[in-house]
């Protein structure tokens, strides 16, 4: 092996000793260690079983000249508590099994996960981009939050964006839950008939209909309709193979607040009975204004209210604007960040905002009355 490539994760004890040292607070151990100025994208993979993300992921290692570090998240066939860590450098590959210890991946995923990773960027491995896949199963929901939020990993790596890739022929399908029993995993489906398919299309920042080479014209115009009823922010691309230009689903800072594009070019939305994407146009923002939406806000993500309106949040975009600049709000579930623009001394480019949320019953009207009441009073 090159004596250059970095050891990983050389022991699953060394990093549950460390996490011992301070349990409320596993990666500050590790952030001391770190170079502070390295920054390092993140992209997570996200798709259903089979519909092409290992095969993407070759694609970009082909393609790039960039140095990847890949890790891929993936579950036995059974509840089993551990989990594979494999990162691949330029053919290289190590493989750690990480006791995840309830087999939960939201929680248990984030501590080891976290350490995994801080280990990777103090040893310097020289890579400048790393690519998550996460198993097919899964709500990409808490690894996002787990890179985006978390303080000490914030400081080295930065989450860039969310790929979500289908596989044509059966999208339709996973999200009719007829395809739940794929390679005999159970249907992930909740009783309004949200299942897993819906929750990676909502969490999307891009996404590829791969296996594009499977259906007809017809099928395509059909699935992507389909696939803007819940999500009308995230491009769609057609591939085969995971074969796309790598500027389409790399370096996108979707959870920055240069993602204005993003915001500003937001089609109306339409309706879906489970997850949809709505738009609503904010007014100039006065002294007073920020406040009373963040507060709104909150109560939205967290208590899950819009007034007597009951929702649920699973992405949100918003463009306020002020006289003398704007901010943009990026949220995932129930996290959200306020960024402030850049000053330019000069005044905003904006005269309005825009709030865009994708969730489950989100009566546009219903909202936007709410949401005017408040800022008006
Ligand atoms: N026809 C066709 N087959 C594809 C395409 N992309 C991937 N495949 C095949 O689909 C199968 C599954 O692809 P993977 O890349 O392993 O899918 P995955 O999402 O990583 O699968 P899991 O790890 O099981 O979730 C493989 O046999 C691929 O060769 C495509 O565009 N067209």
């Amino acid at each position: 092996m090159d004596e250059d490539i970095p050891q990983l994760v050389e022991d699953v004890s060394e990093i549950r000793g460390e996490l011992n040292v301070d349990p409320s607070n596993p990666v500050s151990v590790i952030r001391n260690a770190v170079d502070e100025t390295v920054k390092v994208p993140i992209s997570i993979i996200t798709g259903y079983l089979g519909s092409g993300k290992s095969t993407l992921l070759k694609s970009i290692a082909e393609k790039g000249d960039r140095k990847l570090a890949v890790i891929l998240n993936e579950f036995g066939d059974s509840v089993e508590i551990e989990k594979s860590l494999t990162i691949q450098d330029k053919g290289e590959s190590y493989e750690e099994w990480l006791d995840l210890g309830n087999g939960c991946l939201c929680c248990s995923v984030k501590d080891n996960g976290v350490a995994a990773i801080e280990r990777l960027i103090a040893k310097k491995a020289g890579f400048d981009y790393i690519l998550l896949e996460t198993t097919g199963v899964a709500d990409p929901g808490p690894i996002v939050n787990m890179f985006w939020v978390d303080d000490g990993l914030a400081s080295n790596v930065y989450i860039d964006g969310v790929v979500c890739v289908l596989d044509s022929e059966h999208v339709e399908s996973c999200l009719d839950d007829v395809g739940g029993h794929w390679h005999g995993e159970e249907a992930t489906t909740e009783i309004d008939g949200t299942t897993t398919a819906h929750l990676q299309i909502a969490l999307a920042d891009v996404i590829l209909l791969n296996k594009r080479d499977r259906i007809n014209e017809q099928d395509e115009a059909r699935i992507k309709e389909r696939i803007r009823t819940i999500n009308s922010i995230a491009p769609i691309y057609e591939t085969q193979f995971g074969d796309i230009d790598l500027s389409k689903i790399l370096d996108l800072h979707a959870y920055e607040n240069r993602d204005i594009e993003s915001i500003q070019s937001i089609k109306p939305s339409f309706h879906d009975s489970r997850i949809s994407t709505i738009c609503i146009d904010l007014p100039l923002f006065d002294s007073t204004s920020l406040q009373k939406f963040e507060l709104m806000l909150q109560e939205a993500l967290w208590e899950g209210l819009f007034g007597s309106l009951k929702v649920d949040i699973h992405r949100t975009k918003a463009l306020l604007a002020f006289r003398d600049g704007f901010k943009v709000v990026q949220g995932v579930r129930q996290t959200y960040d306020i960024i402030d623009s850049p000053s330019t001394g000069s005044s905003s480019p904006y005269t309005t905002g825009k709030l865009v949320l994708i969730g489950k019953n989100l009566d546009e009207e219903r909202i936007a009355n709410h949401i005017n009441s408040i800022l008006r009073n």
